[in-house]
């Protein structure tokens, strides 16, 4: 007998027994055992089935195991636990493949969260984004808001309350007259005040807000204004600094302004372009491009969607967190990736944690999103549960990817002096799937 038979021979031995622990040890060191049968052409999950041994076939299960295997009388595992009287197992194994993994998910019948950049305190009326009358009517109301960017960075003041908090200055029409006049600035409509507008629906009692972005020298500019004002210098971690309200105006404004900041000539033809839209559209000046028939996303401001990922571990009790080598110090934080052309989310998760961890990914679903304007991503949050374990890093992305437990998330989570690695920040959508993960358990 070879050394590969007598290792299968073993692992059957261990699913007739019912042996789990032997099994899931097994497994840990060759999964490709996990699908061969053996000279009857029987499968461990079958002899788990004929032999009534339930938990066995579970850490069957849990790895992945293929329930659609059969014998060669043609039966599969289940209707080998229905012959013999199991019916739990048979029960066990009627669930879609991948079931007791999907069982390690953690609920999503939860509120939106109320995470950076995601607060939307402006209704956008992209209805009113082609009626110069309108927008030239709240371009010279007193009430209207004006942001002013440079480079992408926000005019700031620092806040009152905590000092680590900053704040957008909000300038009125009289303070940007000169600016608003200027071919050095690039206008954007973001939209009218949700509040206000509740308060009273009468058009001319809507208070709109604005963005301008100049290229006027910044220091030049600042003299005349607030004294106490500045422009933001890193958006990272700059931005994470401003209220959640601020955030999520800067998330529309910053986005929309890097994408014009990119796509100044027309990227089908080279032409010039010019701005329509209120600011959310570029169209080519030169007569007869293609971007000028049917609909092209180029016209239009860009995101990039990003899949992000807490990567589960098939026992349920531990979690996978890597580093870059840009994170501070010991902060560990989820896997995340661009998608691909053609791809689905799910095979995003997948190939994404393949390509950085080298660990392959089962189920996956979908928590919640997160818009990330640096310059212009859509996080997209996912839970999802891992099929193997042995983890092995590109070095070209990842410094180092480790599984921590659920206690060890919790220090962390509360800073406990226990704690062995860092939380990415509260602002960070990563830091809400490992809350959310956290929550789920009802023994903590
Ligand atoms: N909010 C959060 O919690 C959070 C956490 C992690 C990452 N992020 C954001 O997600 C983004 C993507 O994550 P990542 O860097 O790990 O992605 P990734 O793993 O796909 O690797 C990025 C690299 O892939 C290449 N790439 C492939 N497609 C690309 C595309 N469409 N645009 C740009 N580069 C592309 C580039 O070389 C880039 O350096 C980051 O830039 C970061 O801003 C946010
Ligand atoms: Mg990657
Ligand atoms: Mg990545
Ligand atoms: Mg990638
Ligand atoms: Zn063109």
């Amino acid at each position: 007998m070879s050394v590969r038979d007598e290792l299968l021979q073993r692992f059957l031995d261990a699913a007739s027994r019912g042996d789990e622990e032997a099994l899931s040890l097994m497994l840990s060191q060759s999964r490709e055992l996990l699908d061969q049968r053996g000279e009857q052409g029987w499968s461990a999950l079958m002899l788990t089935a004929r032999n009534g041994h339930y938990d066995a076939a579970r850490v069957l299960l849990s790895n992945g195991c293929d329930t659609s295997v059969t014998n060669r009388s043609g039966q599969t595992a289940r209707d080998v636990a229905l012959f013999w009287g199991h019916r739990h197992i048979a029960r066990l194994l009627t669930s879609s493949p991948g079931h007791h993994l999907r069982q390690l998910l953690p609920s999503t019948d939860t509120e939106e969260p109320d995470i950076h950049f995601n607060r939307e305190i402006l209704d956008r009326m992209s209805d009113r984004r082609s009626d110069g009358e309108w927008l030239a009517s709240r371009r010279a109301s007193p009430e209207t808001v004006f942001l002013l960017f440079h480079a992408l960075s926000p005019l700031v003041r620092s806040g009152a309350e905590r000092e680590e908090q900053i704040k957008l200055c909000k300038l009125r029409s009289a303070a940007v007259q000169e600016l608003l006049t200027s071919s050095r600035t690039l206008e954007v409509f973001l939209g009218v005040d949700k509040q206000q507008q509740q308060q009273d629906d009468d058009d001319d009692g809507m208070v709109a807000w604005f963005a301008l972005s100049t290229e006027d020298d910044p220091t030049q500019l600042l003299k005349d204004k607030d004294p106490s004002s500045f422009f933001l210098q890193e958006a990272m971690p700059g931005l994470l600094r401003l209220s959640d309200d601020d955030a999520g105006v800067v998330a529309q404004a910053r986005s929309v302004l890097a994408w014009h900041s990119r796509y100044r000539f027309c990227p089908t033809c080279g032409g010039d372009t010019k701005v329509e839209e209120a600011g959310y559209k570029r169209t080519c000046l030169r007569a007869g491009c293609r971007s000028l028939q049917g609909v092209h996303n180029t016209c239009y401001p860009r995101v990039d969607p990003v899949v992000i990922m807490l990567v589960l571990h098939p026992d349920g009790k531990q979690c996978m967190l890597g580093r870059k080598k840009i994170f501070p110090p010991g902060m560990f934080s989820c896997l995340a990736g661009f998608v691909e052309p053609g791809e689905t989310l799910e095979a995003a998760v997948r190939r994404e944690v393949q390509e950085e961890s080298g660990v392959q990914v089962g189920p996956v679903q979908y928590l919640s999103s997160q818009a990330w304007p640096m310059p212009s991503c859509l996080m997209i949050g996912c839970h999802c549960v891992a099929v193997t374990t042995d983890i092995k890093v590109d070095q070209n992305e990842i410094e180092e990817a480790r599984w921590f437990t659920r206690q060890q998330v919790m220090d962390a989570l509360v800073k406990d002096k226990r704690a062995v690695f860092i939380m990415p920040p509260r602002q960070a959508i990563a830091h809400y799937l490992l809350k959310h993960w956290i929550g789920c358990n009802a023994n903590l």
